[in-house]
């Protein structure tokens, strides 16, 4: 049992009402899931307002209420904690109930629209290559060590954070590496945690369906290094325009890496091919399997974090030269002479550089086929630029679905359409059916001819009006070519 007025340690209170001094069993922050003398924390959400459900947690057993606005009728046997903000508080809270995991271990957050599971992965392979028990905390996966655990959101809520890295400091880990996507910054997810360092990858159009413009998206990121302790370090892509504001306001040691402009990190490409990438590092020559300049990128910025952590770089070097990076990013399928890439791309800057990528390491006469489609409940504003890059960089493209959700497919189908310019018509298809659009990729492909397969990477799942279907783009195609025994 913990006593309530402990766990309120570092909480900006507004006001208190009754008991302060009382055990309490656990911390929720949804009614349906209230124990007997838990506290509940009434979050204003996107959907509904946890304010509303204060009587059901009650009723539930809850002895703590945290909440912003007091109800009018108070019980007497019920202790009430106005804050500022509840899901902040819900952070903090958290971390005082398992006892500030992060200041026990190295915790670095990475940020931004594209590259965070890879950075994020790759150091979490890295560290483990050079001898530390480590955990990760990704869209793919969460792991403990070896241990994974399933993963429901790139940045799991501020209460599973604190249990995760409670279990991490248990299991001996000495780092962790984490993603923070731009919701967990603005709900507060990651208020909780003590970082030795954040990592800013990139930023491009996403997610505009929920911050509203693309200035509330960047103000979102910024949040991440705004919060940095004075100790910490702010490592930010310095090709990237927006990078240099991550750090107008930061404390932490500023950072940078890139491959244009002046940076603490630099490298140049040597070789950018399907086998990987061979870059230039304070001339040293290294070969890393991962692909693509964009990926060069993400090399940066994990041997930047680790050097910054206290590593050797050449050691570091050697070691990342081995590791493997993320599944489903730039997953390589070679069947009877068709070269299938499963790609997580889902946002046009990804797309656009990964079929760039495709376009600069194709040897010449083959063609280029898209299978691509975009994800219903989320931002629309990208569709139609999606389709667009599609048809632009590619010789066929299959216009396809990607977890239409709630939506109707062939309604975000047409608005991918809508951005297809009529000259590339001829080479655009509809197919909404994903598994399909996957087959007739493989009709239509030749000995040599390369498939991307774009927006659902590692994911196993089709999400349809609620239900997830089992889908697996990368089990399909081997599938589906191995049927069309080509
Ligand atoms: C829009 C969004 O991000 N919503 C997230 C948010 O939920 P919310 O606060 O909006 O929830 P709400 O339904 O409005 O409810 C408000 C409050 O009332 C409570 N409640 C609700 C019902 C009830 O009966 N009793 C009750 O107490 C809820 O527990 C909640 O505390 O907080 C929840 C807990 O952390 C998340 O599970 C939920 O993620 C939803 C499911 C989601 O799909 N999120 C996606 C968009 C997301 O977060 N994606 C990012 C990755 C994006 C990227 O970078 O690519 C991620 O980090 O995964
Ligand atoms: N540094 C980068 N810059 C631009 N595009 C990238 C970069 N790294 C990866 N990509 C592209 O973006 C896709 C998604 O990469 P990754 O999963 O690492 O990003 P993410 O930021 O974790 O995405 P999410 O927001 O869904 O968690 C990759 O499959 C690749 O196509
Ligand atoms: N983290 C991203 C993942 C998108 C993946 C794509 N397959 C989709 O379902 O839209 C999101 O939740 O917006
Ligand atoms: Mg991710």
């Amino acid at each position: 049992m913990k006593i309530l007025k402990d766990i309120l340690y570092k909480v900006s209170l507004n006001a208190t009402i009754g008991n302060m001094d009382r055990e309490i069993s656990e911390i929720v922050f949804d009614s349906r899931k209230v124990v007997k003398d838990s506290v509940f924390v009434a979050i204003p959400g996107t959907l509904v307002d946890g304010h509303g459900f204060i009587l059901a947690a009650i009723e539930k057993g809850a002895g703590v209420i945290v909440c912003e606005i007091l109800p009018e009728d108070l019980h007497p046997e019920i202790t009430y904690v106005q804050v500022i903000s509840a899901a902040s508080a819900l952070g903090v809270m958290a971390a005082n109930y398992y006892e500030n995991p992060s200041s026990k271990l190295k915790l670095v957050a990475v940020t931004g629209t594209n590259g965070k599971t890879t950075t994020a992965t790759l150091l979490y392979q890295l560290f483990v290559e050079m001898g530390y028990e480590v955990g990760l905390l990704s869209t793919v996966e969460n792991k403990i060590s070896d241990e994974v655990i399933p993963a429901t959101h790139t940045t799991p809520d501020a209460l599973s954070i604190q249990a995760l890295l409670a279990r991490m400091v248990e299991a001996g880990c000495t780092h962790c590496f984490m993603e923070a996507s731009s919701h967990a910054i603005v709900q507060g997810r990651t208020s909780g945690v003590q970082l030795s360092g954040a990592v800013f990858t990139n930023i491009s159009h996403d997610h505009l369906d929920y911050h509203g413009t693309f200035d509330e998206y960047i103000k979102a990121k910024k949040k991440l290094f705004d919060e940095l302790p004075k100790d910490s370090f702010a490592l930010i892509n310095a090709d990237d325009k927006r990078g240099m504001v991550m750090l107008q306001n930061t404390k932490a040691a500023r950072q940078t890496f890139g491959l244009k402009y002046p940076a603490d990190f630099k490298a140049k490409i040597l070789t950018n091919a399907l086998e990987g990438l061979e870059l230039d590092i304070n001339g040293k020559q290294v070969w890393f399997r991962m692909i693509g300049e964009f990926n060069a990128y993400n090399i940066l910025g994990v041997l930047g974090t680790a050097v910054l952590l206290g590593e050797d770089e050449e050691e570091v070097l050697m070691q990342l030269s081995k590791v493997q990076g993320a599944q489903g990013r730039f997953d390589k399928i070679s069947i009877a002479g068709i070269t299938a890439i499963v790609d997580y791309a889902h946002t046009p800057d990804a797309l656009e550089n990964v079929l760039k990528t495709i376009q600069g390491v194709r040897s010449g006469g083959e063609q280029v086929i898209t299978v691509v489609g975009c994800g219903g409940n989320r931002d629309k504003t990208k569709r139609p630029i999606m389709a667009r890059i599609a048809t632009q960089l590619s010789d066929k493209v299959i216009l396809t679905s990607d977890n239409p959700r709630d939506e109707e497919p062939m309604q975000i189908l047409k608005e991918m359409e809508s951005g297809v310019n009529p000259v590339d018509f001829k080479k655009t298809m509809i197919i909404e059916d994903r598994r399909e659009a996957i087959k007739t990729a493989g009709i239509i492909a030749n000995k040599g001819d390369i498939i991307l397969i774009a927006g659902k990477g590692h994911e196993t799942y089709q999400e349809i009006k609620g239900v997830k279907h089992p889908f697996d783009d990368r089990e399909i195609v081997k599938e589906l070519i191995t049927l069309l025994n080509k």
